[in-house]
């Protein structure tokens, strides 16, 4: 695959906007996908709060408008453009460390390994916003309880009067344990695709709108399908009560098998998939748009 450089201010603004791209496209799918992913188990006899999706969707869109849908989302934007900047500039970091020479060609291990790395560098923001974007998402499904967070900020804030930066990045191994490896596949796939939808004789630049989204869509994809059962743990973990998961994951985990079944650690997946897709070619769209607009009127960048 082509290990061509690019510079790292440009990945990390484009990175940015891609970002950006990706929370408009996919957040009211993240919505229901924490809602489903945390909603009280029912007692016996009674019915689920919600029976699926398109349930979850109907009863927000009746209970709270269709803003309800939206709800929480300034955190991830404020949180996921930086945080997509540093996971393209991580990439774009993670393929130079193994290239001896700026042309060197990546082979998809090496795309993977670089991806990983990209994992790494984006725990240290997504940890915390996800944390705080969970814990909104949340409290607004909840019935009948007063509202606790008033926005991202006064959430941040009564985390860190109530525990300090533990309590902020509570579920930062969760977040690793979901975030490296479907980063690895996240960027392979797409640089992968990307290499197999360019016509022969051209460039990666040259390719069509579709197949960018194409590949995109499909990064987004693979990435979920890795990072699904990780996600389930980390929201369950990262929403829940103070000491209820003495021992982090490890006890989430063990409850839940207990009380659920293994298909719990698949809890959402529906609204996960439906949002990748469209989320993620939007993102990469944003990506090669921003990074033809920067080689155009920032060059030097
Ligand atoms: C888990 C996650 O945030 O995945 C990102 C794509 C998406 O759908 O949000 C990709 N990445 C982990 C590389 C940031």
């Amino acid at each position: 695959m082509s290990g061509q450089r690019t510079s790292p201010l440009k990945n990390f603004f484009a990175g940015g906007f891609g970002g950006m791209c990706l929370v408009t496209a996919g957040h009211p799918l993240d919505t229901i996908k924490v809602r489903l992913q945390t909603m009280p188990i029912p007692p016996a006899g009674q019915t689920a709060l919600y029976s699926g999706t398109f349930d979850c969707a109907k009863k927000i869109v009746v209970k709270e408008g269709v803003l309800g849908l939206y709800k929480g989302m300034a955190a991830p934007l404020t949180g996921v453009t930086p945080m997509f900047a540093v996971c393209f500039l991580g990439f774009g970091i993670g393929k130079r460390i193994q290239q001896t020479d700026a042309d060197d060609p990546l082979t998809l291990v090496q795309l993977f390994k670089a991806g990983m790395i990209s994992g790494v560098f984006t725990t240290a923001i997504m940890a915390p916003g996800e944390r705080i974007k969970c814990l909104l998402q949340v409290q607004a499904a909840n019935t009948g309880a007063q509202i606790k967070y008033k926005g991202p900020i006064d959430c941040a804030k009564q985390l860190y009067a109530e525990g300090g930066l533990r309590s902020i990045y509570k579920g930062t191994a969760a977040t690793l344990l979901r975030d490296v490896p479907a980063s690895g596949m996240y960027f392979m796939t797409y640089e992968w695709l990307q290499h197999v939808l360019t016509p022969e004789g051209k460039s990666r630049s040259d390719l069509s709108a579709g197949r960018t989204l194409f590949a995109g869509g499909m990064a987004g994809i693979f990435n979920w399908l890795v990072a699904i059962p990780p996600d389930v743990l980390k929201s369950r973990l990262q929403t829940a009560p103070e000491g209820t998961y003495p021992k982090g994951i490890r006890d989430v985990f063990k409850v839940m098998i207990r009380e659920e079944g293994i298909r719990a650690l698949y809890k959402g997946a529906t609204p996960v998939m439906l949002r990748a897709f469209p989320a993620n070619a939007a993102c990469f769209f944003g990506y090669e748009l921003a990074m033809k607009f920067l080689n155009k009127f920032a060059p030097n960048l």
